[in-house]
Protein backbone atom coordinates (compact mmCIF):
# COMPACT_ATOMS: atom_id res chain seq x y z
CA UNK A 1 0.00 0.00 0.00
CA UNK A 2 1.31 3.34 -0.78
CA UNK A 3 2.47 6.08 1.74
CA UNK A 4 1.62 8.60 0.40
CA UNK A 5 -2.11 10.48 1.77
CA UNK A 6 -4.02 12.71 -0.72
CA UNK A 7 -5.26 15.23 0.91
CA UNK A 8 -8.86 16.92 -0.30
CA UNK A 9 -9.53 19.91 0.78
CA UNK A 10 -13.25 21.22 0.48
CA UNK A 11 -12.91 24.32 2.11
CA UNK A 12 -14.75 26.17 -0.71
CA UNK A 13 -17.28 23.59 -1.13
CA UNK A 14 -18.10 22.42 2.56
CA UNK A 15 -16.71 25.24 4.25
CA UNK A 16 -18.89 27.54 2.78
CA UNK A 17 -21.84 25.30 3.72
CA UNK A 18 -21.29 27.17 7.27
CA UNK A 19 -23.77 28.88 8.50
CA UNK A 20 -23.07 32.99 7.62
CA UNK A 21 -20.37 31.96 4.96
CA UNK A 22 -20.62 33.15 1.48
CA UNK A 23 -17.88 34.07 -0.79
CA UNK A 24 -17.72 35.84 -3.94
CA UNK A 25 -15.77 34.54 -7.17
CA UNK A 26 -12.53 37.03 -6.48
CA UNK A 27 -12.61 35.40 -2.56
CA UNK A 28 -12.62 31.78 -3.98
CA UNK A 29 -10.03 32.48 -6.36
CA UNK A 30 -7.59 33.86 -3.80
CA UNK A 31 -8.19 31.30 -1.47
CA UNK A 32 -7.79 28.48 -4.34
CA UNK A 33 -4.63 30.15 -5.20
CA UNK A 34 -3.45 29.67 -1.47
CA UNK A 35 -4.29 26.07 -1.49
CA UNK A 36 -1.79 25.09 -4.38
CA UNK A 37 0.58 27.17 -2.85
CA UNK A 38 -0.28 25.22 0.50
CA UNK A 39 -0.12 21.93 -1.59
CA UNK A 40 -3.05 20.22 -1.08
CA UNK A 41 -3.65 17.76 -4.17
CA UNK A 42 -7.47 18.45 -4.99
CA UNK A 43 -9.45 21.73 -4.69
CA UNK A 44 -13.15 20.73 -4.26
CA UNK A 45 -14.19 24.02 -5.75
CA UNK A 46 -18.25 24.02 -5.38
CA UNK A 47 -21.38 22.48 -5.92
CA UNK A 48 -22.03 24.23 -9.42
CA UNK A 49 -25.87 22.71 -9.79
CA UNK A 50 -26.41 25.55 -6.78
CA UNK A 51 -25.96 28.77 -8.31
CA UNK A 52 -25.09 30.22 -11.13
CA UNK A 53 -22.77 31.99 -8.53
CA UNK A 54 -21.30 28.46 -7.44
CA UNK A 55 -20.97 27.55 -11.65
CA UNK A 56 -19.39 30.54 -12.14
CA UNK A 57 -16.51 29.85 -9.35
CA UNK A 58 -16.03 26.41 -9.75
CA UNK A 59 -15.32 27.83 -13.66
CA UNK A 60 -12.45 30.59 -12.86
CA UNK A 61 -11.03 28.11 -10.38
CA UNK A 62 -11.00 25.29 -12.96
CA UNK A 63 -10.14 27.81 -15.55
CA UNK A 64 -7.17 29.14 -13.58
CA UNK A 65 -5.30 26.78 -11.19
CA UNK A 66 -2.64 24.45 -12.76
CA UNK A 67 -0.96 21.79 -11.30
CA UNK A 68 -3.84 20.45 -8.95
CA UNK A 69 -7.03 18.38 -9.52
CA UNK A 70 -10.53 20.92 -9.17
CA UNK A 71 -13.38 18.98 -8.28
CA UNK A 72 -17.27 19.70 -8.64
CA UNK A 73 -19.93 18.33 -6.65
CA UNK A 74 -23.24 16.70 -8.25
CA UNK A 75 -25.71 14.59 -6.87
CA UNK A 76 -26.53 11.42 -8.20
CA UNK A 77 -28.26 12.42 -11.23
CA UNK A 78 -27.50 13.55 -15.24
CA UNK A 79 -28.47 16.63 -14.52
CA UNK A 80 -26.15 17.84 -11.21
CA UNK A 81 -23.60 15.64 -13.20
CA UNK A 82 -23.52 17.46 -16.73
CA UNK A 83 -23.74 20.97 -14.26
CA UNK A 84 -20.15 19.88 -13.15
CA UNK A 85 -18.39 19.10 -15.93
CA UNK A 86 -19.14 22.23 -17.89
CA UNK A 87 -18.00 24.07 -15.07
CA UNK A 88 -15.20 21.69 -14.87
CA UNK A 89 -14.14 21.29 -18.52
CA UNK A 90 -11.13 23.91 -18.68
CA UNK A 91 -9.41 22.39 -15.90
CA UNK A 92 -6.13 20.93 -16.11
CA UNK A 93 -7.08 17.67 -14.23
CA UNK A 94 -10.89 17.40 -13.55
CA UNK A 95 -12.86 15.08 -10.82
CA UNK A 96 -16.52 14.67 -11.10
CA UNK A 97 -17.29 14.08 -7.13
CA UNK A 98 -20.97 12.51 -7.18
CA UNK A 99 -23.06 11.04 -4.20
CA UNK A 100 -25.98 9.42 -2.88
CA UNK A 101 -26.60 8.24 0.73
CA UNK A 102 -26.81 5.07 1.62
CA UNK A 103 -28.07 4.80 5.25
CA UNK A 104 -31.55 3.71 5.75
CA UNK A 105 -32.20 6.68 7.59
CA UNK A 106 -31.77 8.74 4.25
CA UNK A 107 -33.14 5.98 2.21
CA UNK A 108 -36.31 6.27 3.72
CA UNK A 109 -37.18 9.52 4.91
CA UNK A 110 -34.79 11.55 2.43
CA UNK A 111 -34.52 10.65 -0.75
CA UNK A 112 -38.04 7.50 -0.10
CA UNK A 113 -35.81 5.30 -2.27
CA UNK A 114 -35.51 1.74 -1.74
CA UNK A 115 -31.93 0.26 -1.52
CA UNK A 116 -32.07 -1.24 -4.75
CA UNK A 117 -33.01 2.40 -6.78
CA UNK A 118 -30.49 4.18 -4.97
CA UNK A 119 -27.40 1.06 -6.22
CA UNK A 120 -29.06 1.56 -9.25
CA UNK A 121 -28.53 5.43 -9.01
CA UNK A 122 -25.15 5.45 -7.98
CA UNK A 123 -23.80 2.83 -10.71
CA UNK A 124 -25.93 4.92 -13.55
CA UNK A 125 -24.46 8.59 -12.29
CA UNK A 126 -20.57 6.96 -12.54
CA UNK A 127 -21.48 5.73 -15.65
CA UNK A 128 -22.42 9.25 -16.96
CA UNK A 129 -20.01 11.26 -14.85
CA UNK A 130 -17.64 8.74 -16.63
CA UNK A 131 -18.25 10.23 -19.97
CA UNK A 132 -16.51 13.30 -19.04
CA UNK A 133 -13.05 12.41 -16.96
CA UNK A 134 -11.36 9.53 -16.22
CA UNK A 135 -11.54 10.75 -12.54
CA UNK A 136 -14.71 10.22 -10.73
CA UNK A 137 -15.21 9.92 -7.16
CA UNK A 138 -18.33 8.58 -5.51
CA UNK A 139 -19.64 9.56 -1.81
CA UNK A 140 -21.64 7.16 0.19
CA UNK A 141 -23.40 9.84 1.93
CA UNK A 142 -24.10 8.69 5.62
CA UNK A 143 -21.78 5.81 4.59
CA UNK A 144 -20.65 5.00 8.72
CA UNK A 145 -24.53 4.98 9.86
CA UNK A 146 -25.26 2.22 6.57
CA UNK A 147 -25.50 -1.19 6.68
CA UNK A 148 -21.81 -2.34 5.75
CA UNK A 149 -22.79 -5.73 3.93
CA UNK A 150 -24.92 -3.35 1.14
CA UNK A 151 -22.70 -0.29 1.01
CA UNK A 152 -19.95 -2.75 0.24
CA UNK A 153 -22.33 -3.88 -2.09
CA UNK A 154 -22.50 -0.03 -3.34
CA UNK A 155 -18.84 0.10 -3.59
CA UNK A 156 -17.90 -3.34 -5.93
CA UNK A 157 -20.26 -1.61 -8.30
CA UNK A 158 -19.00 1.84 -8.63
CA UNK A 159 -15.42 0.68 -8.98
CA UNK A 160 -16.46 -1.74 -11.61
CA UNK A 161 -18.66 1.39 -13.26
CA UNK A 162 -15.60 3.21 -13.17
CA UNK A 163 -15.20 5.18 -9.68
CA UNK A 164 -11.66 5.73 -9.12
CA UNK A 165 -12.30 7.10 -5.24
CA UNK A 166 -14.63 6.10 -3.81
CA UNK A 167 -15.66 8.06 -0.11
CA UNK A 168 -16.50 6.72 3.35
CA UNK A 169 -18.01 10.00 4.86
CA UNK A 170 -19.17 9.96 8.54
CA UNK A 171 -21.66 12.32 7.25
CA UNK A 172 -23.40 13.65 10.76
CA UNK A 173 -19.87 13.05 13.20
CA UNK A 174 -21.64 9.91 14.38
CA UNK A 175 -18.29 7.52 14.58
CA UNK A 176 -15.54 7.17 17.12
CA UNK A 177 -11.89 6.38 16.11
CA UNK A 178 -11.91 2.59 16.93
CA UNK A 179 -14.74 1.73 15.09
CA UNK A 180 -13.91 3.97 12.05
CA UNK A 181 -11.27 2.25 11.53
CA UNK A 182 -12.68 -1.45 11.87
CA UNK A 183 -15.44 0.49 9.56
CA UNK A 184 -12.26 1.35 6.75
CA UNK A 185 -10.81 -2.43 7.23
CA UNK A 186 -13.97 -4.57 7.19
CA UNK A 187 -14.69 -2.06 3.60
CA UNK A 188 -11.03 -2.59 2.10
CA UNK A 189 -11.43 -6.56 3.32
CA UNK A 190 -15.37 -7.28 1.15
CA UNK A 191 -15.69 -4.81 -1.32
CA UNK A 192 -14.01 -6.78 -4.40
CA UNK A 193 -12.19 -4.35 -6.86
CA UNK A 194 -11.11 -2.47 -3.72
CA UNK A 195 -7.58 -2.07 -4.77
CA UNK A 196 -8.13 0.03 -7.75
CA UNK A 197 -9.52 2.73 -6.35
CA UNK A 198 -8.22 5.04 -3.56
CA UNK A 199 -10.25 4.79 -0.35
CA UNK A 200 -11.18 8.34 1.00
CA UNK A 201 -12.70 9.48 4.38
CA UNK A 202 -14.50 12.71 4.89
CA UNK A 203 -15.60 13.65 8.66
CA UNK A 204 -17.58 15.48 9.89
CA UNK A 205 -17.24 17.34 13.95
CA UNK A 206 -20.25 16.95 15.53
CA UNK A 207 -18.69 15.15 18.49
CA UNK A 208 -15.41 17.07 18.21
CA UNK A 209 -13.80 13.70 16.65
CA UNK A 210 -13.60 14.48 12.94
CA UNK A 211 -9.64 14.71 12.91
CA UNK A 212 -9.30 11.77 15.59
CA UNK A 213 -11.44 9.87 13.11
CA UNK A 214 -9.69 10.85 9.96
CA UNK A 215 -6.51 9.78 11.86
CA UNK A 216 -7.73 6.35 12.68
CA UNK A 217 -9.11 5.70 9.18
CA UNK A 218 -5.41 6.44 7.74
CA UNK A 219 -3.91 4.28 10.16
CA UNK A 220 -6.63 1.95 9.01
CA UNK A 221 -5.55 2.00 5.24
CA UNK A 222 -7.38 5.17 3.73
CA UNK A 223 -5.38 7.04 1.46
CA UNK A 224 -7.54 10.10 0.95
CA UNK A 225 -8.35 12.71 3.50
CA UNK A 226 -11.42 15.24 2.73
CA UNK A 227 -11.33 18.34 5.23
CA UNK A 228 -11.29 22.17 5.48
CA UNK A 229 -9.19 24.77 6.33
CA UNK A 230 -9.78 25.44 10.20
CA UNK A 231 -11.66 22.78 9.96
CA UNK A 232 -15.24 25.11 9.13
CA UNK A 233 -17.95 23.61 6.96
CA UNK A 234 -21.46 22.52 7.92
CA UNK A 235 -22.56 22.23 11.58
CA UNK A 236 -19.64 21.80 13.50
CA UNK A 237 -17.62 21.24 10.41
CA UNK A 238 -15.02 19.13 9.30
CA UNK A 239 -11.69 17.83 10.24
CA UNK A 240 -9.23 20.47 10.03
CA UNK A 241 -6.79 19.67 7.68
CA UNK A 242 -4.04 21.41 8.89
CA UNK A 243 -4.58 19.28 12.15
CA UNK A 244 -4.84 16.05 10.18
CA UNK A 245 -1.69 16.81 8.29
CA UNK A 246 0.75 17.60 11.51
CA UNK A 247 -0.80 14.64 13.26
CA UNK A 248 0.71 12.69 10.21
CA UNK A 249 4.10 14.79 10.22
CA UNK A 250 4.55 15.15 14.12
CA UNK A 251 3.70 11.25 14.32
CA UNK A 252 5.36 10.03 11.38
CA UNK A 253 7.36 7.40 13.81
CA UNK A 254 3.51 6.06 14.10
CA UNK A 255 2.50 6.26 10.60
CA UNK A 256 5.09 6.73 8.01
CA UNK A 257 3.30 8.53 5.61
CA UNK A 258 3.32 12.08 3.88
CA UNK A 259 1.64 13.93 2.13
CA UNK A 260 2.24 16.97 -0.85
CA UNK A 261 1.48 19.71 2.11
CA UNK A 262 4.12 22.74 2.41
CA UNK A 263 3.68 23.52 6.17
CA UNK A 264 5.39 26.52 6.04
CA UNK A 265 1.90 27.57 4.41
CA UNK A 266 -0.69 26.64 6.87
CA UNK A 267 -0.51 29.64 8.99
CA UNK A 268 -0.97 32.33 6.41
CA UNK A 269 -3.60 30.06 4.59
CA UNK A 270 -5.38 29.95 8.12
CA UNK A 271 -5.52 33.93 8.16
CA UNK A 272 -6.40 33.79 4.72
CA UNK A 273 -9.64 31.50 5.51
CA UNK A 274 -10.51 33.45 8.50
CA UNK A 275 -10.25 36.44 7.11
CA UNK A 276 -12.17 36.31 4.03
CA UNK A 277 -14.93 34.01 5.79
CA UNK A 278 -15.20 36.19 8.78
CA UNK A 279 -14.92 33.00 10.62
CA UNK A 280 -12.22 33.84 13.53
CA UNK A 281 -10.11 31.03 14.79
CA UNK A 282 -11.03 30.38 18.16
CA UNK A 283 -7.54 31.53 20.25
CA UNK A 284 -6.90 27.47 21.80
CA UNK A 285 -7.51 25.89 18.46
CA UNK A 286 -4.95 23.67 17.55
CA UNK A 287 -2.01 24.28 15.28
CA UNK A 288 -2.98 27.69 14.35
CA UNK A 289 -4.70 29.13 17.39
CA UNK A 290 -3.29 32.51 19.17
CA UNK A 291 -2.42 30.38 22.35
CA UNK A 292 -0.85 27.00 20.44
CA UNK A 293 2.74 27.73 20.86
CA UNK A 294 2.02 30.34 24.27
CA UNK A 295 3.46 29.32 27.53
CA UNK A 296 1.99 31.05 30.50
CA UNK A 297 3.00 28.96 33.57
CA UNK A 298 6.15 29.03 35.28
CA UNK A 299 6.68 25.19 35.10
CA UNK A 300 6.20 25.49 31.26
CA UNK A 301 8.42 28.40 30.74
CA UNK A 302 11.05 26.99 32.64
CA UNK A 303 11.06 23.44 30.51
CA UNK A 304 10.93 25.68 27.23
CA UNK A 305 13.87 27.91 28.39
CA UNK A 306 15.64 25.03 28.86
CA UNK A 307 14.77 23.07 25.75
CA UNK A 308 11.60 23.76 23.59
CA UNK A 309 10.58 20.32 23.00
CA UNK A 310 9.83 19.49 26.83
CA UNK A 311 6.87 21.51 26.00
CA UNK A 312 6.33 21.94 22.24
CA UNK A 313 5.63 18.71 19.87
CA UNK A 314 5.95 21.17 16.34
CA UNK A 315 8.22 24.14 15.76
CA UNK A 316 5.77 26.86 15.08
CA UNK A 317 8.12 28.18 12.30
CA UNK A 318 7.22 25.06 10.55
CA UNK A 319 3.54 26.34 10.15
CA UNK A 320 5.10 29.54 9.22
CA UNK A 321 4.29 31.20 11.94
CA UNK A 322 7.66 34.06 12.26
CA UNK A 323 9.41 33.77 15.66
CA UNK A 324 10.33 37.34 14.74
CA UNK A 325 8.07 39.86 16.50
CA UNK A 326 9.28 42.57 16.28
CA UNK A 327 9.86 42.89 12.69
CA UNK A 328 9.82 46.88 11.28
CA UNK A 329 9.25 50.58 11.96
CA UNK A 330 8.59 53.97 10.92
CA UNK A 331 11.96 54.49 9.41
CA UNK A 332 11.72 51.04 7.86
CA UNK A 333 12.11 51.64 3.98
CA UNK A 334 9.99 50.25 0.91
CA UNK A 335 13.09 47.25 0.51
CA UNK A 336 12.97 46.32 3.87
CA UNK A 337 9.07 46.21 3.94
CA UNK A 338 8.95 44.04 0.52
CA UNK A 339 11.65 41.80 1.81
CA UNK A 340 9.50 40.82 5.09
CA UNK A 341 6.18 40.82 3.24
CA UNK A 342 7.77 37.97 1.04
CA UNK A 343 8.90 36.37 3.81
CA UNK A 344 5.29 36.30 4.98
CA UNK A 345 4.81 34.91 2.04
CA UNK A 346 2.54 37.56 0.40
CA UNK A 347 3.38 38.47 -3.36
CA UNK A 348 1.95 41.94 -4.15
CA UNK A 349 1.75 44.11 -7.37
CA UNK A 350 3.67 47.09 -7.64
CA UNK A 351 0.59 49.14 -6.95
CA UNK A 352 -0.29 46.96 -4.02
CA UNK A 353 2.89 47.06 -2.44
CA UNK A 354 2.90 50.73 -2.32
CA UNK A 355 -0.98 51.03 -1.30
CA UNK A 356 -0.05 48.53 1.94
CA UNK A 357 3.44 50.49 2.50
CA UNK A 358 1.32 53.55 3.09
CA UNK A 359 -0.93 51.90 5.30
CA UNK A 360 1.95 50.39 7.25
CA UNK A 361 3.60 54.17 7.47
CA UNK A 362 0.95 55.62 8.83
CA UNK A 363 0.42 53.29 11.14
CA UNK A 364 4.32 52.87 12.35
CA UNK A 365 3.09 56.80 12.88
CA UNK A 366 0.43 55.51 15.63
CA UNK A 367 1.98 52.41 17.23
CA UNK A 368 5.10 51.55 18.48
CA UNK A 369 5.53 48.12 17.35
CA UNK A 370 4.68 46.18 14.51
CA UNK A 371 4.61 42.81 14.45
CA UNK A 372 4.06 40.41 12.11
CA UNK A 373 0.96 39.75 12.84
CA UNK A 374 0.15 43.39 12.46
CA UNK A 375 1.68 43.37 9.09
CA UNK A 376 -0.78 40.30 7.80
CA UNK A 377 -3.63 42.28 9.01
CA UNK A 378 -3.16 45.22 7.00
CA UNK A 379 -1.85 43.61 4.16
CA UNK A 380 -5.04 41.23 4.12
CA UNK A 381 -7.09 44.30 4.48
CA UNK A 382 -5.43 46.13 1.52
CA UNK A 383 -5.86 43.07 -0.82
CA UNK A 384 -9.03 41.64 0.15
CA UNK A 385 -10.67 45.07 -1.32
CA UNK A 386 -13.12 44.24 -3.82
CA UNK A 387 -14.52 47.68 -6.17
CA UNK A 388 -15.46 50.09 -3.76
CA UNK A 389 -18.46 51.81 -4.33
CA UNK A 390 -18.46 53.94 -1.33
CA UNK A 391 -15.42 55.07 0.46
CA UNK A 392 -15.18 56.26 3.98
CA UNK A 393 -13.97 59.58 3.60
CA UNK A 394 -14.31 60.58 7.47
CA UNK A 395 -16.52 59.99 10.30
CA UNK A 396 -16.74 62.06 13.72
CA UNK A 397 -18.46 60.76 16.58
CA UNK A 398 -19.86 62.80 19.84
CA UNK A 399 -20.84 59.92 22.62
CA UNK A 400 -20.42 60.05 26.22
CA UNK A 401 -22.18 58.62 29.38
CA UNK A 402 -24.56 61.61 29.41
CA UNK A 403 -25.29 62.26 25.37
CA UNK A 404 -27.21 60.53 22.75
CA UNK A 405 -24.54 59.39 20.43
CA UNK A 406 -24.46 60.98 17.25
CA UNK A 407 -22.29 60.11 14.16
CA UNK A 408 -21.48 62.65 10.84
CA UNK A 409 -20.23 60.48 8.34
CA UNK A 410 -18.69 61.15 4.75
CA UNK A 411 -18.91 58.62 2.40
CA UNK A 412 -17.19 59.15 -1.69
CA UNK A 413 -19.71 57.97 -4.20
CA UNK A 414 -17.83 58.41 -7.57
CA UNK A 415 -16.57 61.57 -7.00
CA UNK A 416 -18.70 63.20 -4.85
CA UNK A 417 -18.61 63.16 -1.41
CA UNK A 418 -22.09 62.48 0.47
CA UNK A 419 -22.50 63.31 4.18
CA UNK A 420 -25.22 62.47 6.71
CA UNK A 421 -25.57 61.94 10.34
CA UNK A 422 -27.74 59.99 12.43
CA UNK A 423 -27.99 59.07 16.53
CA UNK A 424 -27.76 55.38 17.90
CA UNK A 425 -27.69 53.55 20.92
CA UNK A 426 -23.66 53.27 20.71
CA UNK A 427 -21.14 55.02 18.31
CA UNK A 428 -20.82 51.74 16.13
CA UNK A 429 -24.97 51.63 16.02
CA UNK A 430 -25.14 55.68 15.50
CA UNK A 431 -22.49 54.90 12.49
CA UNK A 432 -24.20 52.23 11.40
CA UNK A 433 -27.60 54.14 11.39
CA UNK A 434 -25.42 57.01 9.01
CA UNK A 435 -24.49 54.47 6.80
CA UNK A 436 -27.17 52.96 5.97
CA UNK A 437 -28.89 56.48 5.59
CA UNK A 438 -26.49 57.62 3.09
CA UNK A 439 -26.83 54.61 0.90
CA UNK A 440 -30.48 54.48 1.11
CA UNK A 441 -30.22 50.50 2.44
CA UNK A 442 -31.98 48.61 4.60
CA UNK A 443 -29.19 46.31 6.45
CA UNK A 444 -29.34 44.50 10.08
CA UNK A 445 -26.77 43.43 11.21
CA UNK A 446 -26.35 39.87 11.87
CA UNK A 447 -22.57 39.62 13.90
CA UNK A 448 -20.25 42.12 15.15
CA UNK A 449 -16.83 40.79 16.35
CA UNK A 450 -13.65 42.77 17.15
CA UNK A 451 -10.09 40.97 17.65
CA UNK A 452 -7.40 43.00 19.10
CA UNK A 453 -4.43 41.91 16.31
CA UNK A 454 -1.62 42.03 19.24
CA UNK A 455 -1.44 43.29 22.85
CA UNK A 456 -1.72 46.57 24.17
CA UNK A 457 -3.63 49.97 24.04
CA UNK A 458 -2.21 50.81 20.90
CA UNK A 459 -3.27 47.44 19.18
CA UNK A 460 -4.73 47.36 16.07
CA UNK A 461 -8.60 46.34 16.21
CA UNK A 462 -10.00 43.92 13.70
CA UNK A 463 -13.50 43.99 13.07
CA UNK A 464 -15.56 41.64 11.71
CA UNK A 465 -19.68 42.20 10.50
CA UNK A 466 -22.09 39.90 8.79
CA UNK A 467 -24.99 42.04 7.29
CA UNK A 468 -28.07 41.23 5.23
CA UNK A 469 -29.21 43.95 3.53
CA UNK A 470 -32.77 44.65 1.72
CA UNK A 471 -34.37 41.27 2.31
CA UNK A 472 -31.47 39.22 0.51
CA UNK A 473 -30.56 35.75 1.66
CA UNK A 474 -27.26 36.41 1.73
CA UNK A 475 -25.18 37.36 3.93
CA UNK A 476 -22.35 39.78 3.33
CA UNK A 477 -19.17 39.84 5.36
CA UNK A 478 -16.82 43.22 5.90
CA UNK A 479 -13.82 43.23 7.37
CA UNK A 480 -11.71 46.61 8.80
CA UNK A 481 -8.51 47.28 10.26
CA UNK A 482 -7.20 50.35 12.53
CA UNK A 483 -5.67 51.45 15.42
CA UNK A 484 -9.27 53.28 16.28
CA UNK A 485 -11.72 50.75 16.65
CA UNK A 486 -14.47 52.75 15.80
CA UNK A 487 -13.00 53.20 12.40
CA UNK A 488 -12.19 49.68 12.47
CA UNK A 489 -15.82 49.22 12.72
CA UNK A 490 -16.61 51.44 9.61
CA UNK A 491 -14.44 50.06 7.48
CA UNK A 492 -15.71 46.62 8.16
CA UNK A 493 -19.63 48.06 7.52
CA UNK A 494 -18.60 49.87 3.97
CA UNK A 495 -16.54 46.74 3.13
CA UNK A 496 -19.76 44.58 3.39
CA UNK A 497 -22.10 47.12 1.48
CA UNK A 498 -19.36 47.06 -1.02
CA UNK A 499 -19.23 43.36 -0.92
CA UNK A 500 -23.11 43.81 -2.00
CA UNK A 501 -22.73 46.32 -4.46
CA UNK A 502 -20.26 44.40 -6.30
CA UNK A 503 -22.95 41.56 -6.35
CA UNK A 504 -25.82 43.62 -7.45
CA UNK A 505 -23.91 45.39 -10.66
C1 LIG B 1 -23.72 16.05 2.95
C2 LIG B 1 -23.61 17.24 2.12
O1 LIG B 1 -22.93 18.15 2.46
S1 LIG B 1 -24.47 17.23 0.67
C3 LIG B 1 -24.23 18.81 -0.03
C4 LIG B 1 -25.14 19.82 0.59
N1 LIG B 1 -25.08 21.03 -0.19
C5 LIG B 1 -26.15 21.64 -0.65
O2 LIG B 1 -27.30 21.22 -0.44
C6 LIG B 1 -25.86 22.85 -1.50
C7 LIG B 1 -27.02 23.83 -1.56
N2 LIG B 1 -28.23 23.21 -2.07
C8 LIG B 1 -29.03 23.72 -3.01
O3 LIG B 1 -28.77 24.78 -3.57
C9 LIG B 1 -30.26 22.93 -3.36
O4 LIG B 1 -30.57 22.05 -2.30
C10 LIG B 1 -30.06 22.13 -4.69
C11 LIG B 1 -29.89 23.10 -5.87
C12 LIG B 1 -28.86 21.19 -4.63
C13 LIG B 1 -31.29 21.27 -4.95
O5 LIG B 1 -32.41 22.11 -4.86
P1 LIG B 1 -33.87 21.53 -5.14
O6 LIG B 1 -33.89 20.88 -6.47
O7 LIG B 1 -34.80 22.67 -4.91
O8 LIG B 1 -34.12 20.36 -4.08
P2 LIG B 1 -34.11 20.37 -2.49
O9 LIG B 1 -32.82 20.87 -2.00
O10 LIG B 1 -35.33 21.03 -1.94
O11 LIG B 1 -34.28 18.80 -2.23
C14 LIG B 1 -33.24 17.93 -2.58
C15 LIG B 1 -33.71 16.89 -3.60
O12 LIG B 1 -32.55 16.16 -4.04
C16 LIG B 1 -32.66 14.78 -3.67
N3 LIG B 1 -31.33 14.34 -3.34
C17 LIG B 1 -30.61 14.66 -2.23
N4 LIG B 1 -29.40 14.12 -2.34
C18 LIG B 1 -29.36 13.46 -3.50
C19 LIG B 1 -28.34 12.73 -4.15
N5 LIG B 1 -27.15 12.63 -3.60
N6 LIG B 1 -28.59 12.19 -5.35
C20 LIG B 1 -29.83 12.35 -5.93
N7 LIG B 1 -30.82 13.05 -5.35
C21 LIG B 1 -30.59 13.59 -4.16
C22 LIG B 1 -33.64 14.80 -2.49
O13 LIG B 1 -34.22 13.54 -2.30
C23 LIG B 1 -34.63 15.84 -2.96
O14 LIG B 1 -35.38 15.26 -4.00
P3 LIG B 1 -37.00 15.44 -4.12
O15 LIG B 1 -37.17 16.86 -4.58
O16 LIG B 1 -37.37 14.46 -5.18
O17 LIG B 1 -37.57 15.16 -2.78
C1 LIG C 1 -20.96 14.96 -0.18
C2 LIG C 1 -20.38 14.29 1.01
C3 LIG C 1 -18.98 13.88 0.78
C4 LIG C 1 -20.46 15.12 2.24
O1 LIG C 1 -20.23 16.31 2.21
C5 LIG C 1 -20.75 14.45 3.50
O2 LIG C 1 -21.12 13.29 3.49
O3 LIG C 1 -20.64 15.12 4.55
Amino acid sequence: MSNRVYIFDTTLRDGEQSPGVSLNINEKLQIARQLVRLGVDIIEAGFPITSPGDFAAVQAVAREVRGITVAGLARANFKDIDRAYEALKEAEQARIHTFIATSDIHLKYKLRKDREQVLEAAVAAVKHAKKYTSDVEFSAEDASRSDIDYLSRVFAEVIKAGATVINIPDTVGYTTPEEYAQFIRSIMEKTPGIEKAIVSVHCHDDLGLAVANSLAAVGAGARQVEGTINGIGERAGNAALEEVVMGLYTRKDRFGLTTGFNTKEIYRTSRLVSSLTGMPVQPNKAVVGKNAFAHESGIHQDGVLKERTTYEIMNPEMLGISSNNLVLGKHSGRHAFRERLSELGFELSDEELNLAFARFKALADKKKEITDQDLQALVEDEIRQIPETYVLEYFHISSGTSVVPTATVGLRVGGERKEDAACGDGPVDAIYKTIDKITGLSCTLVLYAINAITGGTDALGDVTVKLRCEGREKVYTGRGVSTDVLEASAKAYVNAVNKLMYDIH
